[in-house]
């Protein structure tokens, strides 16, 4: 390719090819464990051959020329560069391989304003889609803009790749109606599955770690790249939304491929074994992917998903006082190799009739895997996307560390709060070791197509 910026290779999908910031979708874009496009292009590199060949040429050159700041010298991009698209017929960040690292946020609506409302969801499409490619949001990024103007983008993901960054939208309940009252004209839009979760036995809830009207799970193999994306959104959201809460996690507790190496949670398990994984297309079907709904009015959420998230203290000081076989039996597996009890690696599926020489089961009837597996709760599974947190400590000597807990699943009234309810009364774990200090449940739509906005379908 004569005169080709990238030196004789296909240009990446994210590529602007037209300058206006609009990328053409990547091969495999609506199927998202298919969608991982490696890019050759880091941020700054991106910046620095936008304006070329574009309707920004003169400017990006002229930037260029002229020097200004660290982006006129577009680096060789690193190889590990890699970026997930946004745009497809599911959202990203739900079977996507799970990233290493997390940043989620809910957002409280402050305008009554429908067309607001609307707004907010276009621009966050924008830029969400500019992110996960790698680029900054808005026209002039981070540097590119009026100098005496503050940036459009905050600017600390410059230079760093995509890292696989996912921007998953969410909706709670309080979008739809709040203190009895209907809001932005969504009356009757509230799907029935969006329910308000039960108070769970043990259940020490804060209200500001819980709730929200809307919700951004970013993930990210890096942390900063995760931060900037909430960030940036909670800025473009000044007027319409701000954040009620939000969580970090620093490391994945599940997989959600079959690719991946099973990570272990604070309690030193590993976390995600008999987990749902991307590549089990029938079993999403049954027990992840949400239907059309019995009523037309929510016939919007056809082919989303709904999160749950649950913000679980571990108690981690006491269970460190605890032997390894009590912590093997109250998990139900080994330690080291996250065996079912009653034999085989990690994978064997486990036999829960297995008995012992006293005659009694092998994994123990009051253990967190019996309990939470599909046998029990009526062939229900869901696919589990949590991650390891620690806030600081607590002024006791005890580390404010836990399990940010996140699940997708087709319907929570059958595939969360049943299992939920049994956890919270019979087992073991939960009740001695776990506190839940913060929940959310959100409607996740359906994927965004180009030239759409997130949600869109509730809107129509
Ligand atoms: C209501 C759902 C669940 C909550 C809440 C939950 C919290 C929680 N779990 C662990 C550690 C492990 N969980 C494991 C398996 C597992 N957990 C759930 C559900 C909830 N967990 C399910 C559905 C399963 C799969 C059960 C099965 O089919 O076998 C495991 C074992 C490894 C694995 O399969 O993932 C561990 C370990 C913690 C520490 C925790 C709260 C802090
Ligand atoms: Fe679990």
């Amino acid at each position: 390719m004569s005169g080709c910026p990238f030196g004789g290779q296909e240009p990446p999908a994210e590529r602007p090819a037209n300058g206006t910031g609009a990328a053409p979708q990547a091969a495999g874009a609506g199927s998202e464990t298919a969608g991982v496009v490696r890019s050759r292009l880091s941020r700054r590199g991106l910046l620095g051959l936008a304006g070329v060949g574009g309707a920004g040429a003169a400017a990006g050159i002229a930037a260029v020329m002229v020097g200004r700041g660290p982006l006129a010298a577009a680096a060789a991009p690193p190889a590990s560069d890699s970026a997930v698209p946004f745009f497809g017929d599911r959202q990203a960040g739900i079977t996507t391989p799970a990233q290493d690292r997390l940043h989620m946020a809910a957002f409280d609506v402050t305008t009554e304003d429908r067309a607001a409302l609307v707004e907010l969801l276009k621009d966050w499409t924008a830029a969400a889609e500019a992110m996960a490619a790698g680029r900054p949001t808005g026209d002039t990024g981070a540097v590119d803009g009026p100098y005496d103007a503050p940036p459009e983008d905050t600017g600390e993901a410059l230079d760093l790749s995509a890292a696989r960054l996912t921007l998953t939208f969410g909706f709670g309940a309080t979008l739809f109606e709040k203190d009895g009252k209907a809001r932005f004209g969504l009356d009757g839009r509230r799907p029935e599955a969006l329910i308000d979760l039960p108070h769970f036995p043990g259940d020490a809830l804060e209200p500001a770690r819980s709730g929200g009207d809307l919700v951004v799970q970013a993930c990210a193999d890096d942390p900063q790249v995760a931060v900037h994306a909430i960030r940036n959104l909670a800025r473009i959201a000044f007027g319409k939304a701000r954040v009620r809460w939000s969580q970090l996690g620093f490391g994945r507790t599940s997989s959600t491929s079959v690719a991946q190496q099973t990570p272990r949670n604070l309690f030193g398990f590993k976390d995600g074994t008999n987990n749902l994984k991307a590549e089990d297309a029938g079993l999403l079907g049954e027990h992840v992917w949400a239907g059309a709904g019995g009523r037309p009015e929510e016939a919007w959420m056809a082919g989303g998903s709904y999160l749950v998230a649950r913000r679980i203290r571990m108690h981690i000081e006491i269970w460190d006082r605890t032997s390894l076989r009590e912590q093997e039996g109250l998990i139900g597996r080994t330690k080291r190799e996250g065996a079912p009890l009653s034999g085989g690696k990690e994978f064997t599926a486990p036999d829960f009739h297995l008995a012992g020489k006293d005659e009694e089961p092998l994994i123990p009837l009051d253990s967190h895997v019996r309990l939470a597996h599909a046998d029990q709760n009526g062939g229900v599974r869901m696919l589990r996307r949590g991650y390891n947190y620690t806030d600081g400590s607590d002024g006791l000597g005890r580390l404010d560390a836990g399990l940010f807990f996140i699940a997708f699943v087709k319907d929570p009234r059958t595939h969360y709060v049943p299992m939920q309810m049994t956890m919270a009364k019979e087992d073991t774990l939960a009740v001695e070791y776990l506190r839940h200090t913060g929940s959310g449940l959100f409607a996740v739509p359906p994927g965004t197509k180009p030239g759409g906005f997130i949600g869109e379908g509730l809107f129509a």
